[in-house]
C-alpha cells in the first residue's frame, strides 16, 4: 500500500497502528479532526470521574482531611515521579506546579544566583523566536534585579556557537519551537552551553509527551513544560518543574512561599527551603485540575515515548507529503524541518491568507491554529489523531484552497 492507494492505505495503517486503541481513552467530538494538542490536549475520559471524586468526596465528603487522606499535600511531588520517566528524569527531581511562566521566573532566577560568584557572567542568551512569555520573564527578572544583566536574542540555533562566551549565564531554549516545530539537540547544545560555563535551562511545553528527553542523559541543568498540550491534563492544568540532584542544594529562587520550607507546618517566622525538589514549589495548588493531571499521565503508562515518537512521525511525513501534493498548485511553503532529527510532533505551513484558512478549516471541524506571521499550526498528537484524520484533513484543506472558499475578512479573535 502506498499513498496512490488513498484513504483506504490511511484505513489499513489506522489498522495496523499499536497505538490504535489508546484513542478510546479520549473523548472527541463526532465530526472533528482534532490537531490542536500542542495547544490544548483533548480530555481524556477518565478526568469527568475523578473531578467528581476529588469535588464530592475529597472536597465534599472528606473536606481538610484530604490534605492527608487523599493525598493532595504530596500529590505535586506524586504527579512529578509520575511525570519523570517521560522527559528522562528521575523520581524526586520534578513537582507539577503553578504555571510554565511562574517556573520559569523560578529558574531563571535560581541559575543567575547560582552563577553571580562570577561578576563577568551577566548575558541570558534565547532565541527571538522563542515562545513570547519565555522572553518576557527573562526581561522582568533583568530590569527588577537591576545588576547589569542583559538578554541577548539570536535569530538561529546555527548563531550558538558564536555567541556562548565567558560572558554568558544562561542559555534558555525551548526545545521545540511552538511555531516552527524545529526540535534542538537537546544533548549537544547542552554540551556546547557547558564547554563555556553557562547554565542551559530547557522548556518542555511542546516535548513533554510529544517526543523522547532524556534530560539527564543530556546533562541539562533545569528544564520547565506545560502539561495541558501533549500530557493531556486539561486547561490551565499546572506545570512543571525540574531541577536535577546535582543542583537541588544550590536551587534558591525568590518565591520562598511556604510549601517550599523545610517544615511547613512549624510555622517558623523565616524561611528554610526544604533539601529536596518540594523547594521549587511555592504556595497552595490548584487540587482539583492538579488531579486531572493524573488522567493524562496514566494513559502514557499504556505505550512508550518511542512507539509514540514513531507514529508521530509518520503522521507529520504523512501530512506534510499529502499538502505538498495535493495543494500543490497553492503558494503554501512548509516552515516545520523535514529532517526527522530537527522535527517535534507538528507540521506548520505559511500561506499569505492562512488566518482566514484556519477559520475556514475550523468550520468544517479540521482544528488547527493560526500564529503570526501568516502560520498555519497543526499539531499531532499520537495518541489520538489516526493516519485517517491526516487524509480527511488535507482533502479539506485542498477543498478550501481550491474553492478560495474562506473570508478574507474573517474576524480575528482575541485567541488565534
Ligand atoms: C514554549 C512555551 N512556553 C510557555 C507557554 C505557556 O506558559 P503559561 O502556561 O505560563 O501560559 C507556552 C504556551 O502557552 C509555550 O508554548
Ligand atoms: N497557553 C495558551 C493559552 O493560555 C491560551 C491559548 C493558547 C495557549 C497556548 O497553549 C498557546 C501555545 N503555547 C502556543 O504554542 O502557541
Amino acid at each position: 500500500m502506498t499513498l496512490a492507494h488513498g484513504r483506504a492505505a490511511c484505513e489499513q495503517l489506522d489498522q495496523q497502528d499499536p497505538l490504535a486503541a489508546l484513542r478510546d481513552e479520549f473523548i472527541l467530538p463526532d465530526g472533528v479532526i482534532y490537531l490542536d494538542g500542542n495547544s490544548l490536549g483533548a480530555r481524556p475520559k477518565a478526568s469527568l470521574q475523578r473531578a467528581q471524586e476529588v469535588i464530592a468526596q475529597e472536597w465534599g465528603t472528606d473536606l481538610i482531611k484530604s490534605w492527608n487522606k487523599a493525598g493532595w499535600f504530596d500529590l505535586p511531588s506524586t504527579l512529578g515521579n509520575q511525570l519523570a520517566p517521560l522527559i528522562g528524569a528521575q523520581a524526586d527531581e520534578v513537582v507539577v506546579t503553578d504555571s510554565t511562566s511562574i517556573n520559569l521566573f523560578k529558574a531563571i532566577s535560581a541559575a543567575l544566583q547560582m552563577q553571580s560568584g562570577d561578576a563577568q557572567r551577566k548575558v541570558i542568551i534565547t532565541e527571538r523566536s522563542n515562545f513570547p512569555t519565555d522572553i518576557y520573564v527573562a526581561e522582568g527578572i533583568t530590569r527588577w534585579l537591576d545588576r547589569g544583566y542583559q538578554i541577548q536574542l539570536i535569530d538561529t540555533p546555527d548563531e550558538l556557537p558564536q555567541v556562548i562566551n565567558e560572558k554568558t549565564a544562561l542559555v534558555m531554549l525551548t526545545h521545540v519551537n511552538y511555531r516552527t516545530g524545529y526540535l534542538h539537540d537537546m544533548r549537544a547544545v547542552t554540551a556546547l552551553i557547558h564547554q563555556h560555563g553557562a547554565l542551559a535551562l530547557w522548556d518542555l511545553a511542546h516535548s513533554a509527551g510529544a517526543v523522547p528527553v532524556e534530560l539527564n542523559a543530556a546533562q541539562a541543568d533545569f528544564a520547565v513544560g506545560c502539561t495541558y498540550k501533549y500530557l493531556n491534563g486539561g486547561p490551565g492544568a499546572p506545570a512543571f518543574i525540574w531541577v536535577p540532584q546535582r543542583h537541588q542544594a544550590a536551587f534558591q529562587h525568590p518565591l520562598s512561599g511556604w510549601w517550599g520550607h523545610a517544615s511547613p507546618f512549624a510555622m517558623q517566622p523565616h524561611f528554610e527551603p526544604t533539601a529536596n525538589i518540594r523547594r521549587a514549589l511555592c504556595g497552595t495548588q490548584p487540587m482539583v485540575s492538579l488531579a486531572l493531571v493524573g488522567c493524562g499521565l496514566d494513559i502514557f503508562g499504556q505505550t512508550t515515548m518511542q512507539a509514540i515518537r514513531k507514529k508521530s512521525l509518520a503522521l507529520t511525513d504523512l501530512f506534510i507529503a499529502l499538502v505538498e501534493s495535493q495543494c500543490a498548485a497553492h503558494p503554501l511553503e512548509l516552515v516545520t524541518p523535514r529532517s526527522h532529527q530537527q522535527r517535534g510532533s507538528q507540521a506548520s505551513f505559511h500561506h499569505p491568507h492562512a488566518y482566514a484558512i484556519i477559520q475556514a478549516l475550523i468550520e468544517r471541524g479540521v482544528i488547527g491554529d493560526y500564529r503570526e506571521p501568516g502560520i498555519m499550526r497543526f499539531g499531532f498528537t499520537p495518541l489520538y489523531v489516526r493516519y485517517v484524520d491526516v487524509w480527511d484533513a488535507v482533502a479539506s484543506l485542498r477543498d478550501i484552497l481550491d474553492r478560495e472558499d474562506y473570508d478574507l475578512h474573517a474576524k480575528r479573535h482575541a485567541v488565534t
